[in-house]
């Protein structure tokens, strides 16, 4: 029989995704409580006790309330899926091509990443720690998401709403997403982050645009596509994107489910100024697929296994 794996949230948007990609494969023994039982904390402590690997897939509150469900004699090893963890001691950022795979491998506390850091950290991660961009820079973030990034609410708000055409938000500047971003980077400042969901389902861009000649000891760009490429060569997930046609990059509303990102460096002919672009899917790399590629990890098992990694 397989390791058992309870999801705590299994009806939530990110949960469904994750016993989809778990569906079928004879490596895990998928746990969920019925509808009557999934918010009753005495079946929530006993679920979560008894698996070998907790999933959750709650609002912050919720993970939180989890945790202290569980008692450390119990051996569960946990991946949250919310915010709540991701800087905490104690817990090891889930993205094993910039934490490391044994860390990942070898952890009992793995705090998944955010959708928008993911594609943040990927492109900056490695050309910081190298030397190549500076720690110091103020950078920015400009990304778009599809609206399954905001949830079962956020859904219904888009679907409920469809001429809504572009909606910015985090606009008092402070999102979420920021002291993981800083932090798995080792910048010095806060990056500033202005992300925006349009109306497409799920899907999402996260650009770094970056003024190479008026910042002070950063690489050009040659020297920082070369180092991404070198850098996730070993990755069956995160890729260097190819380049697009016709001069543009889209985001389609009928995009299938990824759980690869496409990396892009693109930059002015004189190598002034380039923009770094990260491609994924919210629910995929961002969310969903990131908390299987752990889990596999965790199992001792192929860190692809049961992932949707389409030809680029
Ligand atoms: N969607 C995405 O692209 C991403 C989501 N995440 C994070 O993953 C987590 C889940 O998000 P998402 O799936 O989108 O959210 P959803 O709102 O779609 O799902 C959350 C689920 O948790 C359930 N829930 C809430 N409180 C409790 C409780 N006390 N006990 C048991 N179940 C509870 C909800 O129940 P009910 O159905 O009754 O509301 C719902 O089914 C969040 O922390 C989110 O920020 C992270 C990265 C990307
Ligand atoms: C479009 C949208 O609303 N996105 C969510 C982030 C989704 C995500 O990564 O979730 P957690 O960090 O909560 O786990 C937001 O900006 O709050």
């Amino acid at each position: 029989m397989g390791s058992s794996v309870f999801i705590d949230g299994a009806v939530g948007t990110t949960g469904l995704e994750i016993a989809e990609r778990l569906g079928g494969r004879s490596e895990f023994e998928l746990v969920t409580l019925d509808e009557a039982r999934r918010k009753d904390a005495g079946a929530r402590r006993e679920a979560l006790n008894d698996a070998d690997f907790a999933v959750l897939c709650l609002p912050d509150e919720a993970a939180r309330e989890a945790v202290s469900l569980l008692d450390p004699a119990s051996g569960t090893r946990v991946i949250d899926a919310s915010t709540a963890h991701r800087v905490a001691e104690g817990w090891t950022y889930g993205f094993p091509e910039v934490v490391g795979r044994e860390a990942v491998a070898g952890a009992m506390r793995v705090s998944n990443p955010g959708c928008y850091s993911t594609g943040f950290i990927a492109l900056l991660a490695p050309l910081v720690r190298a030397g190549l961009l500076p720690a110091d820079w103020p950078y920015t973030c400009n990304a778009v998401s599809g609206y399954s990034g905001g949830g079962k609410n956020l859904i219904a708000r888009f679907e409920d709403d469809p001429d809504i055409a572009w909606r910015g938000y985090a606009l008092a500047l402070g999102h979420k997403h920021v002291p993981e971003m800083q932090a798995l980077c080792a910048l010095e400042k806060a990056p500033l982050f202005t992300p925006a969901v349009v109306p497409a389902h799920r899907g999402m861009v996260v650009e770094v645009p970056l003024p190479l000649s008026a910042m002070p000891a950063a690489a050009g760009p040659d020297a920082l596509h070369a180092h991404l490429a070198a850098f996730y060569a070993g990755s069956a997930v995160v890729r260097m994107g190819s380049a697009p046609q016709d001069g543009e990059l889209l985001l389609r509303g009928s995009r299938a489910p990824s759980d690869a990102m496409d990396l892009h460096v693109f930059a002015a002919a004189d190598g002034s100024q380039a923009r770094l672009v990260a491609v994924l899917d919210n629910l995929g790399k961002g969310a969903s697929g990131a908390a299987v590629q752990s889990l596999n990890l965790m199992a001792g098992l192929d860190e692809t296994a049961g992932l949707r990694l389409p030809k680029k």
